[in-house]
């Protein structure tokens, strides 16, 4: 059950929360495992995302032991020509739209936070401007000042400073999450965290939550005393 609080501003998380690129790595990742005869699952899956790319790159070739076949820096340039030509195509999550312009409307201050680096980070929004350009900042992986990619608080304490006024109290803020390590940076920052993973992702993981959804559709405002879309207003 969430906790009844008052928040002022919120933090959004980009791949597989505003936007349905999860599936393209994921994609890859089988194409590359596949050539060592091994499957790409869930379990490897949840260490890897939200993670800055070359931590995820590292636990990849680690975790599956292929290691002395694949350098993890190899493998980013292997996953990145069939990245390039997929970022593109990202389509915005369901309810992204909705909340990210309704949040706006509303006056409350919201930022993207995302473990993506700026080239890929253009990639993918390329078509998604209206959304994107309503974030008051947007702090990527590799920032100067984002040192440790997620679980580290880093990234989040970056996007509060750079609020207006900031740096904003983490008590104030609400994060929307859909990665294990990210929302273990959100509490590692003393933030809220809103998490809306993928179905396939094991539950266990949504235990660090304050909140688990299905889809960005369902998040009710009024959880969080910020203020309700105006379709549900009396
Ligand atoms: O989930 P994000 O937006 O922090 O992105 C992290 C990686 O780029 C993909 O897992
Ligand atoms: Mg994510």
């Amino acid at each position: 059950m969430a906790p009844k609080t008052s928040i002022s501003h919120v933090i959004f998380d980009m791949d597989g929360l505003l936007l349905d690129t999860e599936k393209f790595y994921t994609e890859v990742q089988e194409i590359i495992l596949a050539r060592y005869n091994k499957t790409f699952d869930w379990s490897l899956k949840a260490k890897m995302m939200g993670k800055k790319a070359i931590e995820a790159a590292r636990v990849f070739v680690e975790e599956t032991g292929i290691s002395d076949s694949l350098s993890a820096e190899d493998f980013l340039v292997e996953r990145e020509e069939m990245l390039r030509k997929l970022f593109p195509t990202s389509e915005l999550m369901p309810g992204a739209s909705r909340l990210v312009k309704h949040l706006h409307a509303s006056g409350i201050p919201i930022c993207v936070a995302t473990g993506s680096h700026r080239r890929h980070f253009e990639l993918k929004t390329q078509r998604h401007g209206e959304v994107f350009s309503l974030m008051h900042h947007v702090v990527l992986g590799d920032d100067p000042e984002v040192k440790q990619g997620k679980p580290s608080p880093d990234i989040f304490l970056a996007a509060a400073r750079r609020f207006e006024g900031g740096p904003v109290d983490s008590q104030k803020i609400l994060v929307f999450e859909d990665a294990p390590s990210g929302v273990g940076a959100a509490k590692n920052a003393g933030m809220y965290a809103v998490m809306v993973p993928d179905p396939r992702l094991d539950i266990s993981f949504h235990e660090a939550a304050d909140q688990v959804l299905s889809s960005l559709l369902d998040f009710n405002p009024n959880d969080w005393g910020l203020p309700p879309f105006p379709d549900t207003t009396i």
